[in-house]
């Protein structure tokens, strides 16, 4: 940071960190994120340009953001990506750079991306059965996510957190042997409550507990909790004695984690989100074409005081719009 004072909401929270989403598009379409038609296509003038995003970065960063996630849609089918990473990784006070992709194209380039200075890789992967995986992401190849996983580690990185959308009757039957991978691959997991974004026919039947994942891990494992680091974000984690990677429960609709919300969203259209769930957004467009870096800024502060303290959204219950997450960046 350069000497200021952290960034700090009206509800005292310090916020540190921005998802920057690069694209809505996507190379899959899983079926709680994506409705199976009608997500509108962004033409390349629809979403901000490197430039663009890059100048909101720099923003954030003087304003007291610390560290920047890449999300999307899937920002590896951005072209140029790597080289607009390697710009964004030199920004002086940045101290974290991570990126979350569903790692089909991993394999490819995750030795690029590391040169880039991306720091750490969030991959999102919600079965290891690969039928189960082609049904849930309407199409994906598994193989090509392990390759990726294990292209991750080849090219220095850390192994790469593992997310997994908890769905009953979909997926959760799978819990054990998603745990069983920190201790075998030793990599982090974490089980995410999935959430009524896209609420098609039955989603209220998918929904599935941190506290259940927890239980079904209990009936043959013992959990240790582990502390949370400063940059951490949502979830909440812990190991079963002995892994290396640790088990994390993102309790977004049965708890609540907002009174520790660290964060920001920028979408890849140039709307900005004090919060996933707020139908509240600033279009970011006047300030960007033409360039105005002050009242960029200012912009931004003005989101971060707007925050809202928090949104429950309860399984059965909701006060938000329909929205996908690829267009918002999770
Ligand atoms: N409700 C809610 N969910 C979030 C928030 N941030 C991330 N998530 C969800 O958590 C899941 C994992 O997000 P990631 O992209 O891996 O980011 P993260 O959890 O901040 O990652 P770390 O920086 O590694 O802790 C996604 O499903 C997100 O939608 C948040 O602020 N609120
Ligand atoms: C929108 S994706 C974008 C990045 C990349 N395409 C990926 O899948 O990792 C970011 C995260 O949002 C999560 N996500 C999307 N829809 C969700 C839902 N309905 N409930 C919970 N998590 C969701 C995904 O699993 C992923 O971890
Ligand atoms: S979760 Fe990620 S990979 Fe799946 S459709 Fe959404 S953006 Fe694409
Ligand atoms: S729901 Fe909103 S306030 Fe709560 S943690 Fe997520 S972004 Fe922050």
């Amino acid at each position: 940071m350069s000497g200021q004072a952290p960034l700090r909401d009206t509800y005292n929270r310090r916020i540190n960190y921005l998802r920057l989403s690069v694209t809505d598009r996507c190379n899959l379409r899983c079926f709680y994120c994506m409705p199976a038609e009608g997500v509108q296509d962004v033409g390349h003038c629809g979403v901000l340009s490197f430039e663009e995003l890059q100048m909101i970065a720099e923003c954030a960063v003087r304003l007291g953001i610390e560290k920047i996630r890449i999300t999307g849609g899937e920002p590896t089918v951005r072209a140029g990506l790597v080289d607009f990473l390697a710009k964004l990784s030199a920004i002086p006070g940045l101290r974290h750079l991570a990126l979350t992709t569903n790692g089909l194209l991993l394999e490819q380039m995750a030795a690029d991306l590391y040169r880039a200075g991306v720091q750490r890789l969030n991959v999102s992967l919600d079965s290891l059965n690969p039928q189960r995986f082609r049904e849930i992401t309407r199409g994906g190849d598994l193989h090509k996510v392990l390759a990726g996983l294990d292209a991750a580690l080849a090219a220095g990185f850390p192994h790469p957190k593992i997310n997994v959308v908890i769905m009953r009757g979909i997926n959760d039957a799978e819990i054990l042997d998603f745990a069983e991978l920190t201790r075998t691959r030793g990599c982090p997991v974490r089980f995410i409550e999935y959430m009524p974004v896209v609420r098609e026919e039955g989603w209220h039947r998918l929904c599935f507990s941190g506290q259940e994942v927890l239980q079904r891990i209990a009936e043959k494992y013992r959990l240790e909790p582990i502390d949370k680091g400063a940059f951490s974000g949502p979830s909440q984690d812990f190991r079963i004695p002995g892994a290396m990677g640790s088990i994390g429960i993102i309790t977004a609709v049965s708890g609540h984690f907002c009174n520790d919300c660290n964060r920001i969203r920028v979408t890849a259209r140039g709307q900005a989100k004090g919060c996933l769930f707020s139908d509240e957004k600033t279009d970011l467009l006047p300030f960007l074409r033409p360039p105005d870096c002050q009242a960029l800024c200012a912009a931004l502060q003005r989101i971060v005081a707007s925050k809202p303290e928090g949104h429950a959204i309860k399984c059965g219950e909701y006060a938000h719009s329909n929205f996908s997450m690829a267009q918002v960046g999770g």
